[in-house]
Parts: C-alpha cells; sequence; structure tokens
C-alpha cells in the first residue's frame, strides 16, 4: 500500500486550520475556503500508518487537504489505500468508435487524474474563452488525498475497438441475483471511475474536470456518492470500523489492506492466474448500489438486528466475543445456538478452509439520496468490493448470502462487474496501454 505524502503538512484538526474555518463567515465563504484549502501548516499528518496497533480502514480525524498519492506505479491506487470520507463512482458509455478514439480517451484520462491526484495551480488562459477549471476548489487544487480509479465494463470487450480476445477471463456483464430489483438505468458501463477523496468537493470537481475534458469521447450513464463516518482517533487504542447506516461497524473481518502479501492473493491478478498478460497488476471489481430500508429497521428488535448480522451493534463484536476485533469460533457452536447459521457474517464467511478462497476486500461508503417516491428515505450502502477472481470472489459470496434474514431490509437496485486496469508505469505511460498494445 502507498502511503499519502503530505507537502505543506496542514491537518483538518490542527488549531491553525480550524482558525481559518471560524473565520470563514468574515472573510465571505469562498476567499475562506481557498485560504484553508492552500494553507501551509507545521502541523504533521496524525496518522501514524506504521503503527501495528492502529489498523482500521476508517478515516480517521487528522487527514490533510494536501495528502497525495502518487500516481505512477504498477497497481493503480484506490483499491488498497485507506478508505476517505468521500467516495463516488461514475459509469460511462464510451463514445469513441475506433481503437485510436480509444487510445486518446485512455491518454486524456491518464493526463488529468496526473494533474487532480497532485494538484498543482490552474493555468491562468484568454478570458473570451471558458475557464480551464470549473473553479470550486479555487486556484489552486489541492490534492485531498485524491484517488480516481478507472475500470472497463464487458462491454467496452464488444465489436468496437476489436478487443474480445483480450477480455479478462472473468468479466462478465452483471445479472440479477434472487433479491435484486435491478434498474437498467444504473446498471453497467463501458467504463467506471472511482473518486475518493477527504472531501466530496475534490470528487466532484475531478469528475467535471474529466467531463468537461472528454465531451465526444464519453457519456455519463450513472453516478453515486457516498460518504464514510470519520472515526476519532483515540492514542494508543485501535479505532472501530466506520459504521454502516443500519448502525453496525462494518469492515470489522476485512483483510488488511495493509499486508502486501495478502493483497496479492486476494486482490491483485497475477501472473500465475491465468488472465491475459496485459491484466497483470488489475483487479476485479464489483459494485452495487444496494437500497436499505431503515424505516423497517428502526422498528426491527436490537436482538433480532444482531442475530441478522452475527455481531453486537454497540461494539462490533462477534456474538461469542466481547471486542470487535475478536475472532469468532464456530467450530463451538455448530447448531448456531450462538452465532446463527444464517446469520449475515457467518454465511459470508464460515471460517472453514474452503471460505479461505472466497476473500474479498470491501470497500463501501454509505449512500443517501433524499426521497423515494413512496416517501421512504432513499439511503443505503454503496458497495464496492476487489479481488483478483470475480467468480470464486464477489459471485461465490453473494451466491452464499442468497435468502439470508437481511435481505428482508435491503434491495439492490444497481452496480455491475468491472476490472480495474493496471497501473501507468512510468512518466509517459497511459492507463489502459498494456490493454491497447496486447
Ligand atoms: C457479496 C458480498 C457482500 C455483500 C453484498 C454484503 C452486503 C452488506 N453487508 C452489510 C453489513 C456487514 N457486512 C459484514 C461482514 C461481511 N460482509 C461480507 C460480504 C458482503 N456483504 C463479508 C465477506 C463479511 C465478513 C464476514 C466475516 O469474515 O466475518 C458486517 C460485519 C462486520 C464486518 O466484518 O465488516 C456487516 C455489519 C450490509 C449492510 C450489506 C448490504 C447493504
Ligand atoms: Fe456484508
Amino acid at each position: 500500500m502507498t502511503k499519502p505524502t503530505v507537502d505543506t503538512l496542514e491537518t483538518l484538526g490542527s488549531p491553525k486550520r480550524r482558525r481559518l474555518l471560524a473565520g470563514a463567515g468574515a472573510l465571505g465563504g469562498a476567499l475562506a475556503a481557498d485560504l484553508a484549502r492552500a494553507a501551509p501548516s507545521a502541523q504533521p499528518a496524525a496518522r501514524p500508518a506504521s503503527d501495528e496497533a492502529m489498523v482500521t480502514d476508517a478515516p480517521t480525524t487528522g487527514a490533510s487537504l494536501q495528502d497525495k498519492y502518487p500516481f505512477h506505479g504498477l497497481r493503480q491506487q484506490g483499491i488498497t489505500t485507506p478508505r476517505p470520507a468521500s467516495g463516488m463512482v461514475a459509469a460511462f458509455d464510451v463514445l469513441a468508435s475506433d481503437r485510436a478514439g480509444l487510445e486518446r480517451l485512455f491518454r486524456t484520462l491518464t493526463e488529468r487524474i496526473a494533474f487532480l491526484t497532485q494538484g498543482g495551480p490552474v493555468p491562468e488562459i484568454d478570458p473570451n474563452y471558458p475557464p480551464p477549471d470549473s473553479g470550486i476548489l479555487g486556484p489552486v487544487i489541492t490534492p485531498d488525498g485524491l484517488t480516481i480509479t478507472v475500470s472497463v465494463g464487458e462491454s467496452l470487450f464488444d465489436k468496437r475497438f476489436g478487443l474480445a480476445a483480450h477480455k479478462p477471463r472473468h468479466l462478465t456483464r452483471m445479472t440479477g441475483f434472487p433479491n435484486d430489483a435491478l434498474v437498467e438505468s444504473l446498471c453497467h458501463g463501458d467504463l467506471l471511475l472511482q473518486f475518493c477523496a477527504h472531501t466530496p468537493d475534490s470528487n466532484i470537481h475531478a469528475l467535471r474536470d474529466i467531463v468537461k475534458n472528454t465531451p465526444d469521447l464519453l457519456y455519463l450513464r450513472w453516478k453515486q456518492e457516498g460518504t464514510v463516518p470519520t472515526v476519532p482517533a483515540v492514542a494508543g487504542q485501535r479505532p472501530g470500523s466506520a459504521r454502516n447506516l443500519l448502525g453496525f461497524h462494518d469492515g470489522t473481518a476485512n483483510p488488511d489492506s495493509r499486508d502486501e502479501h495478502m493483497m496479492d492473493r486476494v486482490v491483485w491478478v497475477g501472473p500465475e492466474d491465468g488472465e491475459p498478460a496485459w491484466a497483470t497488476h488489475g483487479s476485479y471489481q464489483a459494485v452495487r448500489l444496494i437500497r436499505m430500508f431503515v424505516e423497517r429497521w428502526d422498528r426491527t428488535p436490537l436482538q433480532e438486528q444482531e442475530s441478522i448480522f452475527g455481531r453486537r451493534k454497540a461494539s462490533g463484536a462477534p456474538m461469542d466475543g466481547k471486542k470487535e476485533f475478536d475472532e469468532p469460533d464456530y467450530s463451538r457452536d455448530p447448531k448456531g445456538k450462538v452465532t446463527p447459521l444464517d446469520s449475515h457474517i457467518r454465511l459470508a464467511d464460515d471460517r472453514t478452509p474452503e471460505s479461505r478462497r472466497h476473500l474479498i476486500l470491501r470497500r463501501p461508503f454509505n449512500y443517501s439520496n433524499g426521497v423515494a417516491k413512496n416517501g421512504q428515505m432513499d439511503m443505503g450502502l454503496l458497495f464496492i468490493v476487489y479481488q483478483a477472481n470475480l467468480a470464486e470472489g464477489f459471485i461465490a459470496v453473494q451466491s452464499k448470502l442468497n435468502g439470508e434474514p437481511l435481505e428482508e431490509y435491503i434491495k439492490p437496485v444497481g452496480g455491475g462487474y468491472f476490472f480495474v486496469l493496471p497501473g501507468a508505469e512510468r512518466e509517459g505511460d497511459f492507463l489502459g496501454q498494456g490493454l491497447l498494445r496486447a
């Protein structure tokens, strides 16, 4: 996992930052926001990434607008990178009609992502032309921990670009599971961009930049924004996982994304996986928009909620444990008297050697979209999951979950399957280069 660098070490929780924000009213919102974004500080970043005791996949206080992840590398960022507070996915149809157009798209994406994730001043141009930037972050783009991850859908491998022979082995068009009510306009896409940053403004800014720079190449199909609640960092304590909108800690049993050996096994496609050579260092991505029926959930007894997940709501502990990160021991409970056999966590991973083959890296965000037509709150989980093998990963785990009691409270309505391109390794390389040269 690559750690963010902090050029000028301003932390969101620093007294300086708080003073700047407190002065926002007096200064006028936009100017104060510009100052806050660009302000340097002597405070170090708060996250001690090398301290084992602090492992969490929840954003903690101390995020800096100057955090940045290197763009070039064998693998793309935004997968094993810590999950920040704001996420967004945007799925597109590709308008390019031939290989040359597709290459122009990949080169443009590479150039824009390299700039947006590293930040810098927006160039000044002749005011007779439209401004080169939306301006919503001010004249200097702060990196804000932004990552933009590019993946491609199965439909990109149709006749248009002559890529059919190079499709990753498991990349298929997502089909519905028994509890799904998929809405076609919220599904699939030739290309998907995942934006992650400390603040939603950076994701929106980046999306608008990319849309502005690809008018003849991309058509926006659907998008979904989401958030992860920030977990306060308590000195000497491992922070708990963030909570989802059903009120449970979510992410507890995720494999440790800092363990490179584990990530090579679970997440990244390797040369031995029987995939096309260009796909090495890529990953399969499943995205699911899962609506939650929160009104019904909030009227469900606590003990039923806990039985549905197989964990305690307050602590996140497994039913046979005391603390969130205690390991459940199902061998002592073969009939499911303590942890029901059909609880979410026991179905998803029954801790047998067989289930080790189906490990996945979950990287979800909570979403809240306003009000549904029936007057209910439209909220849920933007479920994003990465694995080296889609069939053994998401599809196998979802198949085990089919029919689970949680289904009474959730309804998957959209998403799709995608393949994350390997990284642009060196300056001058572009995302998708291996695929187009295969
Ligand atoms: C197909 C994969 C999964 C889907 C879809 C999914 C949906 C989903 N999950 C929650 C809430 C929780 N999930 C938890 C654990 C968990 N979930 C999956 C897979 C899917 N979940 C796995 C593999 C696991 C880990 C199981 C284990 O090893 O014990 C938990 C418990 C805490 C944790 O480990 O994260 C919660 C809570 C919701 C609300 C949801 C759909 C809306
Ligand atoms: Fe889950």
